[in-house]
């Protein structure tokens, strides 16, 4: 019999989501490339390693994949991102039908995604750009899966997605249709945006409490009585991190500190200023892992800059907790804000509600804030206008701005910590002193201003010398 499902490209991922597939009953095609040498045998071996895939049939051979393939064939490109995907699209299409479907599964730029969606609509090829969250266990166990394309596409690849998928706390899969074109592949983008910032500052959070004088095991500690108040996926595999011991040492002591990054924070940094939408902290926490890069210009600068503190901190771990759960707010609002701004320019009409649901499960920011925001996002698209949110950040306050000052005083590094703050102290403002800004502009490049007691909006141009 022929297979209903397609997988292209057995790497990490792609071996993940074949073993998914199978074991919820499909039969699945799946292929790698030969490569002399490098990658032989790729499929069959993989396909004898699991009794799952028993029924699966193995290539290396893209015409005899293909065709073992039911028509309108449905075929998942799990390669990297970037050129290769247009190459495999190259090597796919002389065998490819009418109305076959090919689904993008990688990180790649929605932009890239948006016009590889209107190519192969000339050749009446459906393209979906599929983002998939949740790394190797999640794509085994059930990933978070964001879909963009055509909605009627969306139906034929709907059961085999849907069943692999996460499920939400109803028992819903984490899978869903989020808008035209490049949608699926942005949000993924942005995604991990956010899971750049989640990231960075638990980073931040672990520096002071290891400041404050605690090890990596009492650090886990203190972050698993954080659990009740703030759980999410990214504290519990920290909490395992930090557990982690080789010898009498502990691992993390010995891992170098030096963040690398694979494009998603890069291009959402990108995009967001492209779309006049300042997200600070993303920004911010893509920054942190360039800077932390500069490794050796750090020893030295740290030799020149010696910190002349060498008192702790006058801070507690609940005022910690507190402006990390404060700091996690306005990471989202702002990651949401770029998703509802994007919305609105690339006419996707995305539902955030929706959005928040499926990431509630499977994916890398799956959280407890993440089921409230799928509340939240029913009945507003800005969180900063929900009165549980304004009460929650208006008590938490407090405690970010004691936490902020405290590490500044001391000179610890908390970009995130503070950079979130710092936008809700420049956002809080009736008044802010962008009059400045417009003064000087206007001043060196006749750039013109409006007046506040001219409310027709007309600009103005004053000869300032
Ligand atoms: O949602 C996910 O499952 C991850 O985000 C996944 O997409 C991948 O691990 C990225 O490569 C991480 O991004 P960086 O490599 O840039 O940290």
């Amino acid at each position: 019999t022929t297979s209903e499902f397609g997988l292209f490209g057995l790497g990490v991922m792609g071996k993940s989501l074949c073993r998914n597939l199978a074991t919820n009953g499909f039969k699945i095609s799946m292929f790698n490339r030969h490569v002399e040498g490098v990658e032989e045998d790729i499929a069959k071996n993989f396909k004898a390693q699991h009794s799952e895939l028993d029924q699966a049939e193995a290539f290396d051979d893209i015409s005899s994949f293909i065709n073992s393939l039911q028509t309108p064939r449905k075929i998942m490109l799990m390669v990297n991102a970037g050129k290769t995907i247009d190459h495999v699209i190259e090597d796919l299409f002389p065998f490819l039908s009418k109305g076959d479907i090919l689904i993008d599964g990688g990180n790649s730029n929605y932009n890239k995604t948006k016009e590889r969606f209107a190519y192969l609509k000339t050749k009446n090829i459906h393209f979906i750009g599929a983002g998939v969250s949740g790394g190797e266990e999640g794509a085994l166990k059930g990933p978070s899966i964001m879909l963009g394309g055509n909605k009627e596409t969306y139906k034929e690849v709907q059961p085999f997605l849907e069943a692999i998928a996460a499920k939400d706390k109803n028992n819903l899969p984490c899978c869903t249709y989020i808008g035209n074109e490049g949608s699926g592949h942005f949000v993924k983008m942005v995604h991990n945006g956010i899971e750049y910032v989640e990231m960075q500052l638990l980073a931040e959070v672990f520096m002071v409490l290891k400041k404050l004088g605690n090890n990596p095991d009492e650090i886990a500690t203190i972050l698993e009585s954080w659990k009740t108040t703030v759980n999410s996926y990214l504290l519990e595999i920290t909490i395992a991190i930090l557990r982690k011991k080789e010898g009498d040492d502990w691992l993390v002591n010995k891992i170098m500190d030096k963040a690398g990054n694979k494009g998603t924070g890069n291009w959402t940094t990108i995009t967001t200023a492209q779309l006049g939408v300042p997200s600070t902290m993303i920004a911010s926490a893509l920054f942190a892992r360039y800077i932390s890069f500069y490794k050796e210009d750090r020893i030295l600068a740290s030799q020149n800059f010696p910190s002349s503190n060498q008192v702790k901190p006058d801070v507690s771990t609940d005022e910690i907790l507190k402006a990390y759960q404060f700091a996690r707010i306005i990471n989202h609002y702002q990651g949401f804000t770029l998703i509802q701004e994007a919305s609105k320019s690339y006419k996707w009409n995305l539902n955030l509600s929706e959005l928040a649901r499926i990431w509630t499960n499977g994916c890398i920011i799956k959280s407890d804030l993440m089921i409230e925001l799928v509340t939240i996002f029913k009945t507003t698209s800005n969180i900063l206008t929900n009165e549980n949110i304004l009460k929650e950040l208006n008590t938490l306050k407090p405690a970010i701005k004691k936490v902020v000052s405290e590490c500044i005083l001391h000179e610890l590094p908390i970009p995130n910590l503070s950079e979130s703050i710092n936008f809700l102290h420049s956002f809080a403002i009736a008044n802010s002193s962008a009059n400045i800004i417009q003064a000087q502009r206007d001043y060196f490049g006749a750039h013109t201003y409006q007046r506040k007691d001219d409310t027709s909006g007309k600009f103005y141009h004053t000869n300032w010398n």
